[in-house]
């Protein structure tokens, strides 16, 4: 661990109740300022728990776990300038209630930061006098977007937020948060299932599986894994290919440990039967 990391996490592992299959196991974490890191994982393979935590949303207790974000601890010593973006949000009732957007981002103080929220409002092409009960999913999300990006941030923590936009929104979001990062040296990390047109944010990726790394952070694109540099067809890797391969390997994994009648992952899973962020926001 070096101290200038900007996210640092040591010896992290959780369960969500005592005696259940443990959803991190082991996890160390470092991330240098103005990195951008895209985790990549199939369900339930523990990025939004990870995510969570780092948030400070959900409290760790073991003993030994050191989770750090700009040196101060996350439970203890909340640091600043930390925003988490999730899919819970617009599902609450108070964002679906008959406001207007503009009254809204005043009221979350978007006043004081206008320069941003003008310039989120454009890339996000929201309209100031939409109702928030009156418009789509995707619409709500822009709204939350604007509401959680105009405020500067050091640290983004992003969970999965960009499904329901439309890909130019998308797009130029993203275009918008990577030269924000450039610009500011801020640092992201991302959870995702679209790899489309993401290629080039990132400045390295991470590939989890039953709550722990099999690649940590690494350095985007790769230089000296030859094997995920090129795919079967002899081109060079897209980010799209890399995580369509890892994701079959954890799905063999998974195959060939059930084939040994090793079900604690998956029958453990089953026996909690808790949807995963992603079953619960396609399942809405
Ligand atoms: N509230 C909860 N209570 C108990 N177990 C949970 C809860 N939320 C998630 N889990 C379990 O923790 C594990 C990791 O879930 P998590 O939501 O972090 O996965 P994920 O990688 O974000 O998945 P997805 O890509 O589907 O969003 C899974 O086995 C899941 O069933």
């Amino acid at each position: 661990m070096s101290s200038s990391d900007t996210i640092s996490v040591d010896n992290l592992s959780y369960s969500y109740t005592p005696n259940t299959p443990l959803s991190l196991a082991d996890i160390n974490l470092h991330l240098p300022p103005g990195s951008r890191t895209i985790l990549i994982g199939a369900n339930g393979a523990g990025k939004s728990t990870l995510l969570q935590i780092l948030a400070g949303k959900r409290l760790v207790s073991v003993d030994g776990a050191d989770i750090r974000i700009k040196g101060r601890d996350v439970f203890r010593d909340s640091p600043p300038g930390v925003t988490y973006l999730g899919t819970e949000w617009v599902m609450n009732p108070v964002v679906r209630g008959d406001i207007v957007v503009s009254h809204f981002l005043d009221s979350v103080g978007g006043y004081r930061h206008k320069e941003r929220r003008d310039r989120l409002l454009d890339i996000l092409d929201v309209d100031l006098d939409w109702h928030m009960h009156a418009i789509s999913d995707g619409e709500r999300r822009r709204v939350q977007l604007c509401f959680g990006l105009m405020v500067d941030w050091d640290v983004l923590l992003l969970d999965e937020v960009t499904v329901d936009l439309d890909v130019l929104v998308r797009d130029e979001l993203l275009q918008f948060l990577k030269s924000d990062s450039e610009t500011r040296g801020a640092t992201i990390l991302y959870a995702t299932h679209i790899f489309d047109g993401l290629g080039h944010f990132p400045t390295h990726i991470a590939h989890m599986r039953f709550g722990s790394f099999v690649t940590p952070p690494t350095p985007w694109p790769f230089t000296d894994a030859p094997a995920l540099v090129t795919s079967e067809s002899g081109a060079r890797s897209t980010l799209y290919n890399v995580a369509l391969q890892w994701l079959r390997e954890d799905r063999d994994h998974r195959r060939s440990l059930e084939g040994q009648g090793d079900m604690k992952k998956r029958g453990a899973r089953r026996g909690q039967d808790v949807p995963t962020d992603s079953e619960a926001f396609y399942r809405k």
